[in-house]
């Protein structure tokens, strides 16, 4: 057997076996001939195997030529013949089969070669097996064939594109049964071993697309259309506008490839929008046809990941390991081709030179054995062989890990550790407490089954994880930070509530003991004022009484006549209580003490004393004010059954008393979606985002541990607008103000070498607050506001007035531009501006949801991925 190539010139005849008259040819072919080796010798007509295949000059055109349909031709070039040119300057050297899945059959890449050779015709077949004549003569063939189409030579050119959309759905929907081979068992087994070895490594990689078209311009017919929506090839990146899309990709058996482009393999950077759909394919075809299309484009061999050039522990995979990787209970999650190094005894898996991105399955055989340095790590601390980065060292210390004396460990997969050496387990590292926070936090995998070790049936598992997979599930990281009392956790906390992310026990529990605590501590800022109203009061009373006649005893009748006196049971609870606040043991004593204490809360809230302090509450500036709402339920929050509702837990001052780090996955709710972005938002579910927040005073001197979070896509800075006036104090007694403290961290988060290329937005929270606070304090008093000259309005209150904005409005206005203008001093970039009120669920939803739209903005303009359109038409409008 041989393969030959050959070519129909113009000019040459085609012969149709039921008819007699012969079809002259309109356009150059090459012919892929797989039989005999041909010689002088064989008969005139031979039964052969032939396969037309359009030349790159008429590929596009015979695309519309309905009998001479696209699908049948699937070439795949062979790597020696890139970048030969010519009319027929392609090889093809895989066999039909190979693009071909009956019904849209998933391939598979370890088979090398796919089912679809039954060798029998249906009525529309387009026939392959063909008669050659006069095969070296002149280079003319006569290839006949049979198809029952009746518009055989149909080649109108000039079909509009609806047309060619029909056209080409007929192909597909007939394509399971256009062509027909001969059974593969003709070629020799050899043959078929060999391109089933290197079947990859024959796939050629992306043609160079043409680099002298201009941005909006369509590669075909060169025609400017800025904002027209383009599909764009996932090999070459050329983009077509609607009306040459069909003519430039055909019928789409590879997915949306250039002709030209099909049997390359596709651009890696495309590779997350296979199988998505743009708009404009839904334009031009129907439901059932996209879908086909969008299978064939995911399923498809040419579009699979090539094995050599996924390098594990240095070594580049064959299939039966990619293969072995892919088909794991848990492999990688969206593997490009790259350098990965691999830990086989704990499965951790990550890019060379990179901490760990995932756990995956362990003791898999693939790739070499790891290397020390395989993480690039610098701490002396080893894992399973290699030195670990420092974001792990962290995890190990802040899972309790003693790191000390550059310990090796040995870690399996489910976590066990041990020190190398030694046959004795120390511990289970994802037992341990808020590790999956720390690791979230840090940015570290945290095994997905570690909550249930037993683990479900494998195929289940493993069907969800492809599925997951296929998915391209997406995880976009916003890091919350902002000075202390900006809100970050009552942001945080809002978005659990809103997203729908549940509390645990655990952290209901953390949650009440903290609530508990705060109630003691307000109790405590109050009972701490009446020290000072008690004297006060006791003053007055004594300059009364010592004018008045009677009785010569006036200090018991000051102590009697005091409002603000007590019981000696409530003395003594009050002298207690401001004896745990200055020791600083409050943290300690509570929550143990709930129980007894709680009766004597109850009888303090009723007390008349007790309240007349309360009601001199605004005059305390140390009690925030958000204990109102808690002290109005004392005698409830104190009690042991108490249980803080999501209120509560909203309200309540930070998250965990002595954690800085909090983290959440969530998705955002549809209806949360700007109406505009929901026409091009169509993957959105696929996408999830972390919300991780983190407490500036976590952040060590000099920010140092913001290398922790190199991997957040956004950061989102927090700032109350109330902070202007209020000032910091230090235990020196120098006073900072609040605003200027923010400016200070905000500079340093920008200039951080961490996030030198991150987007940032600025959440200006606590509007609430700022609108009734301006009325009262100037924002003229924060001296980096001084030039706060707003004009004011015949009209001021009129909020709902946009012209005519309310004085809070213009405050924060002014706020916002003074960040925006700080913001591009360092970076020489735009700072996007959100205005907040953290307690209110659907202000918190759009700040969010405006870090949202920034990242997709983004990443539409990074990856120009299928709309051209929407990429070049939104801007993320900032709200300043
Ligand atoms: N009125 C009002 N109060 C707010 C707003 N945002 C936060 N607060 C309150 O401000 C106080 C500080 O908020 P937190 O969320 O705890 O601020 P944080 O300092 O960033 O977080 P932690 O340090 O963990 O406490 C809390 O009492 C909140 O209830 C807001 O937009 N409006
Ligand atoms: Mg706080």
């Amino acid at each position: 057997m041989a393969r030959v190539l050959m070519s129909i010139l113009p000019g040459s005849s085609v012969k149709r076996e039921d008819h007699d008259d012969d079809y002259s040819v309109d356009y150059s072919f090459a012919i892929e001939y797989s039989g005999p080796a041909l010689s002088h010798d064989i008969p005139q007509v031979v039964p052969v195997d032939v396969r037309l295949i359009p030349t790159a000059a008429v590929a596009a055109r015979a695309a519309t030529v309905s009998n001479l349909s696209l699908p049948v031709i699937q070439p795949i070039v062979k790597k020696s013949d890139l970048g030969k040119s010519g009319n027929h300057g392609r090889v093809y050297s895989r066999k039909p089969e190979d693009f071909y899945h009956r019904d849209g059959a998933q391939s598979s890449s370890s088979s090398g070669t796919l089912g679809f050779s039954d060798g029998h015709c249906d009525s529309n077949q387009l026939s392959c097996s063909s008669d050659i004549e006069d095969l070296d003569d002149d280079n003319k063939a006569c290839v006949s064939y049979n198809e029952n189409n009746s518009n055989s030579k149909s080649s109108n050119l000039n079909q509009d594109v609806q047309d060619s959309a029909d056209e080409v759905s007929n192909q597909i929907n007939n394509r399971t049964s256009v062509v027909t081979f001969r059974d593969i068992s003709d070629s020799t087994s050899e043959e078929s071993e060999e391109s089933h070895h290197d079947e990859h490594a024959m796939i050629p990689e992306k043609p160079m697309v043409l680099d002298d078209v201009k941005k909006g311009v369509c590669y075909k017919c060169r025609k400017r259309n800025r904002f027209g929506e383009k599909e764009v090839c996932i090999v070459c990146g050329a983009k077509y506008c609607r009306k040459c899309v069909i003519r430039a990709m055909g019928a789409m058996p590879e997915g949306r490839k250039c002709i030209t482009c099909i049997g390359f393999g596709i651009d890696e950077s495309r590779r997350g929008s296979l199988g998505k759909c743009s708009r404009m394919l839904k334009k031009l075809f129907t439901d059932d046809v996209v879908k086909q299309i969008m299978s064939f484009e995911v399923s498809c061999g040419v579009n699979q990941l090539p094995p050599h050039r996924i390098c594990v522990n240095g070594k580049p995979l064959s299939i039966e390991e990619l293969v072995v990787l892919q088909s794991c209970s848990n492999p990688p999650k969206k593997l490009k081709p790259g350098k990965y190094w691999y830990d086989k005894v704990a499965g951790f898996w990550g890019k060379d030179g990179e901490k760990p991105s995932q756990i995956i399955s362990a003791q898999l055989a693939v790739g070499n054995q790891i290397r020390q340095e395989a993480s690039n790590g610098n701490t002396n601390v080893m894992i399973n062989s290699r030195v670990i980065t420092t974001p792990e060292f962290w995890m190990l210390k802040l899972a309790g890990i003693d790191c000390e004396g550059s310990p090796h460990f040995w870690v399996t997969a489910d976590g066990s550790y041990q020190l190398e050496g030694m046959n004795y387990v120390m511990g289970k590292l994802w037992e341990k407490k808020l590790l999956r926070l720390v690791c979230a936090a840090l940015s570290l995998p945290f095994p997905s089954d570690a909550t249930n070790p037993d683990g479900e049936d494998v195929d289940k598992e493993r069907d969800k994880v492809n599925l997951k997979n296929l998915e391209q599930k997406m995880m976009n990281k916003l890091l919350l930070i902002g000075c202390d009392q900006s809100g970050t956790s009552t942001i945080y906390k809002q978005a659990r509530i809103l997203y729908k992310v549940p509390f645990s026990e655990d952290e209901k529990q953390d949650l009440k003991i903290m609530i508990q605590r705060n109630l003691y501590r307000y109790i405590g800022i109050l009972l701490e004022a009446r020290e000072r109203f008690k004297e006060d009061h006791a003053i007055e009373l004594r300059r009364r009484y010592i004018n008045e006649p009677g009785p010569s005893d006036i200090s018991n009748l000051v102590d009697e006549n005091n409002i603000y006196s007590f019981s000696p049971r409530l003395e003594h609870f009050s002298s207690w209580l401001l004896q745990l606040m200055i020791s600083g043991n409050l943290e300690a004593i509570f929550p143990a003490a709930t129980r007894e204490n709680s009766p004597l809360v109850e009888e303090l809230w009723k007390d008349k004393g007790f309240q007349a302090i309360y009601k001199r509450r605004n005059e305390l500036h140390t009690l925030p004010k958000v204990a109102n709402y808690f002290l109005d339920r004392a005698a409830e929050i104190s009690r042991v059954d108490y249980e803080p509702s999501e209120m509560d837990i909203l309200y309540a001052e930070g998250i965990r008393s002595s954690n800085g780090v909090a983290s959440m996955e969530f998705s955002f709710l549809k209806s949360s979606q700007a109406e505009y972005m929901e026409s091009v938002d169509q993957n959105d579910t696929s996408v999830s985002y972390q919300l991780i927040r983190v407490h500036a005073s976590s952040l060590g001197e000099n920010l140092k541990w913001l290398e922790m979070f190199e991997d957040v896509d956004i950061v989102l800075f927090c700032v109350s607008l109330t902070d202007y006036d209020e000032y910091y104090e230090e235990i020196n007694g120098k006073r900072t103000n609040k605003m200027s403290l923010s400016k200070k961290l905000f500079e340093g988060i920008v200039s951080h070498p961490t996030f030198s290329e991150k987007h940032f937005l600025l959440i200006l929270n606590k509007f609430d607050l700022l609108e009734e606070k301006i009325e009262q304090a100037p924002l003229t008093q924060c001296d980096w506001f001084q030039d706060f000259n707003p004009v004011i309005s015949r009209y001021p209150n009129n909020a709902s007035n946009n012209s005519n904005p309310t004085l809070a409005q213009r405050a924060f206005h002014y706020v916002a531009v003074k960040f925006k203008r700080l913001f591009e001093s360092i970076t020489g970039r735009k700072l996007f501006v959100s205005r907040a009120t953290g307690l209110e669920a659907d202000s918190v939803d759009k700040a969010l949801g405006y870090g949202k739209e920034i990242l997709k903005w983004d990443y539409e303009r990074n990856t120009f991925s299928m709309n051209e359109w929407s990429s070049e038409s939104i801007e993320p409008s900032t709200s300043v």
